[in-house]
């Protein structure tokens, strides 16, 4: 399998590609990764050198790509942290281009906007690209609660409404949603929920909240959700997969009192995780 990953990668620490690409690898999948920046480090440490590239170097990559008359082979692009909104016109290019040369392809994209207490840590202009361009082009969107509430223009603060904004992004586009991070009236306060949707029902995994604060969860997440759903295509088993694999990943890491995710040290639980939790149809 082949999956074309195009975000943000750090030279320290693990979010975007530095997050996604080496889970997908450890999965036994091919990664072409393109990076849409290139920084020391993640933002959430409030300072990070490195350049935002742009939307023409992204399209020369794809194109030296397509050179090697490799697109129909691929299998999925998936998309994270963009930099900036001409870099998000470049990743859907790439995204024709993959679906022109192999229509069963299927685009994931994370829309990477922001996050409950953060608030919005993108460029101005990202959030509404995500929502009028690169979500309506998806075949699957991962978005956590914060980003659910964004792209639906609604709350999400009962199962009920986040069940509705879930219907609300589909009718946007994609067929697939999973909701990560989700926190409603119904979770008890040491939990957090997941849910994925699919157009035939709505799944729901519900995990114990571990004390820390890191990034890359979701940019790790999204990848093996997107690698076992183009495996199972299913939703409630791409589900059970990846959250038992980003909370083994996250309990090692908090365990170890790191602040960057365990990618390497935790490896094995991307392929045997050590926890598994049921889903429920909700
Ligand atoms: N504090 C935490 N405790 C347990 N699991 C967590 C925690 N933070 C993240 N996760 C897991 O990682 C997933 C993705 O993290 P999340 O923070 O939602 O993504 P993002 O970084 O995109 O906001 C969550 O759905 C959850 O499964
Ligand atoms: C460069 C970069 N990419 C991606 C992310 C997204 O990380 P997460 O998986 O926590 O949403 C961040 C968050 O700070 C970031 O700074
Ligand atoms: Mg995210």
């Amino acid at each position: 399998m082949n999956v074309l990953s195009i975000q943000s990668h750090v030279a320290f620490g693990h979010v975007g590609n530095a997050s996604a690409v080496f889970p997908m690898q450890r999965l036994g999948v091919e990664v072409w990764p393109i990076h849409t920046v290139q920084f020391s480090n993640h933002t959430g440490y409030g300072a990070w050198k490195g350049r935002v590239f742009d939307a023409p170097m992204i399209e020369e990559i794809v194109d030296g790509i397509a050179e090697r008359g490799v697109l129909p082979i691929c299998d999925g692009v998936l998309s994270g942290y963009m930099g900036s909104s001409d870099i998000g016109n470049g990743i859907l290019s790439a995204v024709r281009r993959v679906k022109e040369a192999n229509p069963a392809a299927l685009y994931c994209c994370d829309p990477v906007i922001g996050d409950v207490g953060r608030g919005v840590f993108v460029r101005p202009g990202i959030p509404e690209f995500m929502r009028d361009h690169a979500v309506p082009a998806a075949d699957i969107v991962t978005p956590n609660q914060f980003e659910l509430d964004f792209l639906s223009g609604r709350s999400s603060a009962t199962l009920a409404e986040a069940k509705a904004s879930v219907a609300a992004v589909q009718a946007m586009g994609p067929r697939v949603v999973m909701v990560t991070s989700l926190h409603t009236e119904e979770t008890p306060a040491d939990a957090l929920d997941l849910l994925a949707a699919d157009g035939e029902g709505v799944w729901r995994v519900r995990t114990p909240r571990l004390s820390l604060g890191v990034s890359g969860a979701g940019d790790a997440i999204a990848a093996l959700f997107f690698v076992h759903f183009l495996r199972s295509r299913s939703a409630a088993k791409a589900l059970a997969a990846a959250a038992a694999s980003v909370y083994g990943l996250l309990k090692r890491t908090q365990e170890a009192g790191s602040r960057e995710i365990l990618t390497v040290a935790a490896q094995d639980e991307f392929v045997t995780p050590s926890h598994s939790f049921p889903v429920e149809a909700v």
